[in-house]
């Protein structure tokens, strides 16, 4: 059966438990908002496909459980993600905090060129908001990453921030496929450089054999 995409690339959902994780990445791939809190037990995944440049991008999304309990299984998952999406409530003072801590473990455990982005979710709910948007923007900033704020309960902003990451980690993937591709057309060119001055030394014997 032919394929049914060009590419295929893992996401993973990072964040303090209650945050909405599963909530969003329910609305993103099945237009779904359910409000009951069933924590995630380790992890679960969801599949969903996006045309992006004319490509079938097909992405893996892992939603991790953000209870501490499970740490030792999801950081697992870091070193195969290229993508992160780090989330925080922006009604949770203490979850926006605790950015810091899974951005450091992702420092730790994830490959170096992975992408990221910084997500305020629950922004339907402003009246409780203990974050504000400079807030998340600013530290956003700081750790040179992308920023939303998103509702899985209104949809606000979930496509777009899960798509914003599939871009990036389309274009982080086209730069290495180039970077490859330009060593690679190196190399050739070398090792055909080498077989001509091979070529030049064995007619030169030749020659000097005839004489
Ligand atoms: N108002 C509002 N509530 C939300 C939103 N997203 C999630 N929730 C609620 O937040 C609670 C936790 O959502 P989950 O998606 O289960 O949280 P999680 O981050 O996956 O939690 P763990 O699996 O324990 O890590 C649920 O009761 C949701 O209804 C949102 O955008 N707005």
């Amino acid at each position: 059966m032919a394929k049914q995409y060009d590419v295929l690339f893992r996401l993973l959902m990072l964040g303090d438990s209650g945050v909405g994780k599963t909530c969003m990445l329910r609305r993103f791939t099945d237009s779904e908002f359910d409000p009951s809190h069933i924590s995630t037990i380790g992890v679960d995944f969801k599949m969903k496909t996006l045309e992006i440049d004319g490509l079938k991008v097909r992405v893996q999304i892992w939603d991790t459980a953000g209870q501490e309990r499970y740490q030792t299984i999801t950081k697992q998952y870091y070193r195969r993600a290229q993508g992160i999406i780090f989330v925080y409530d922006i009604t949770n003072q203490a979850a926006f905090q605790h950015i810091a801590k899974w951005a450091s473990d992702v420092e730790e455990y994830a490959p170096n060129q992975v992408q990221r982005i910084l997500v305020g979710n629950k922004c339907d709910e402003e009246l409780r908001r203990q974050v504000t948007t400079e807030q998340g923007s600013k530290l956003a900033e700081t750790y040179e990453m992308e920023f939303f704020e998103t509702s899985a309960s209104t949809s606000n902003n979930i496509r777009e921030s899960f798509t914003r990451l599939t871009e990036l980690v389309l274009q982080a993937h086209k730069r290495d496929t180039d970077h490859l591709l330009s060593s690679l057309d190196d190399y050739l060119e070398k090792v055909a450089l080498e077989d001509e001055g091979s070529k030049d030394t064995d007619e030169n014997v030749q020659r000097s054999c005839a004489c």
